[in-house]
């Protein structure tokens, strides 16, 4: 852990903000204070980078909007986050100036996250904001995101981004110092300090967040995010913002998730977690045998049915004649135009219909296939 050196660091919104809403200031300085000073002390190897992927944008908006508790509707999140998101970057901003160091604001969507274009900005931008020694505040995009395209919460969106910039280790900073084996709240339960895998939460009750009210998935998506990310080949740290100086200086604190196993690093990671779908194509015997086994494209000839209004671009499952989903990928047609290219061969699609209809259902670049 000394080691690592490039770190992503994810502060929930319970650890920034009091429970009424508003940021709390000593909060942010103290938490920047152990971040700035981590990135000071570098390693054996050089400086550290660090990328804060930092929720708590609605609840700073809540008090500056009148709001006393984070509104249900998405349209009053939206416009809390709107301006939440400003004073929040706005006080990182000044936070982190206190050591000379710049901070790049970076606003994601899980949508335009698997796309492949904009997989390479996001990746190409939080690339030069570390080589130019700025810290980059990642959050959701909440002003734009749709229900349909939302990650919701930010500790999935961590673990995608630490697997974008290839990070050595991602840290989760919570209300709580690590993952219990029961409600934290209850006598009797006690902290895990490490998990090697799956077989260490067995019996383990994951419950959703506490009475502060303003984090929202709880420990569920912390879990599922370090089995993204040690799936990913990154170990992650879940423990009490209070711990973070602990943690970033190698001590032993909160839960240890140990690596499981190492992915390269592509953008299908975040096409099998991150997006939503939006309609369904039901392959034939022959197209499923291609896509799973052989890897290989999808071509308008296996596809016997398409479900969903999708667009060109759009994320869409890939099911098997029973309707067991085997794949997903990004759909280079709009659902209108393909029920009158299902079954045909490329050759004559373009014959008829002209160049633009020789091209792949799905690309084989574009398509992750799901086991189990
Ligand atoms: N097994 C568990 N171990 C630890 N915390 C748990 C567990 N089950 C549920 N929780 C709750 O999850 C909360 C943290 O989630 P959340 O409030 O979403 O945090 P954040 O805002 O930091 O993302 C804790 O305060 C705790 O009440
Ligand atoms: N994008 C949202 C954060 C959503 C979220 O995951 O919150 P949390 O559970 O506090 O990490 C915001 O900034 O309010």
């Amino acid at each position: 852990m000394l080691q690592a050196r490039r770190i992503v660091v994810k502060v929930g919104s319970s650890s920034l903000t009091t429970a009424t809403g508003g940021l709390d200031a000593d909060r942010v300085d103290a938490l920047v204070d152990v971040l700035a000073k981590a990135h000071e002390r570098g390693t054996d190897a050089g400086p550290v980078e660090i990328v804060l992927v930092s929720s708590g944008a609605i609840a700073a908006g809540l008090s500056p909007l009148g709001l006393e508790k984070r509104p249900s509707d998405l349209a009053r999140q939206q416009a809390a986050a709107s301006v939440g998101q400003g004073l929040l970057v706005a006080r990182y901003t000044a936070s982190f100036a206190r050591y000379g160091l710049r901070v790049g604001q970076v606003l994601l969507t899980a949508d335009d996250a698997s796309r492949r274009a904009h997989y390479r900005n996001a990746y190409r931008t939080l690339e030069q904001l570390l080589a130019m020694g700025a810290v980059p505040v990642v959050n959701e995009n909440d002003t734009v995101a749709t229900a349909e395209i939302r990650f919701g919460d930010n500790d999935r969106l961590a673990a995608l981004v630490a697997h974008l910039v290839r990070a050595d280790l991602l840290v989760l900073l919570s209300d709580v110092d690590g993952l219990y084996d029961g409600d934290p709240s209850k006598p009797g339960t006690s902290r895990i300090a490490e998990v090697h895998g799956p077989d260490d939460l067995a019996g383990v009750e994951i419950g959703s967040a506490g009475k502060a009210g303003v984090g929202t998935g709880g420990m569920v998506t912390k879990v599922e995010a370090a089995r993204i990310a040690t799936g990913a080949g990154i170990p992650v740290i879940l423990t009490a913002a209070r711990h973070a100086a602990a943690a970033l200086a190698g001590r032993d604190t909160g839960t240890l998730f140990h690596r499981t196993g190492r992915r390269a690093a592509d953008r299908l990671l975040w096409l099998e977690h991150a997006s939503s779908p939006r309609g369904a194509i039901t392959l034939d015997a022959g197209a499923v045998a291609a896509v799973v086994e052989r890897r290989t494209s999808l071509l308008p000839a296996g596809v016997t049915g398409v479900e969903g209004d999708f667009a060109a671009g759009d994320p869409v499952d890939l099911l098997d004649e029973n309707g067991h989903i085997v794949a997903r990928g990004l759909v280079n047609f709009d659902a209108r135009e393909l029920p009158r290219l299902l079954g045909r061969s490329t050759r004559d699609l373009a014959r008829e219909l002209g160049p633009a209809y020789e091209r792949e259902v799905v690309h084989r670049d574009d398509l992750v296939v799901l086991t189990g």
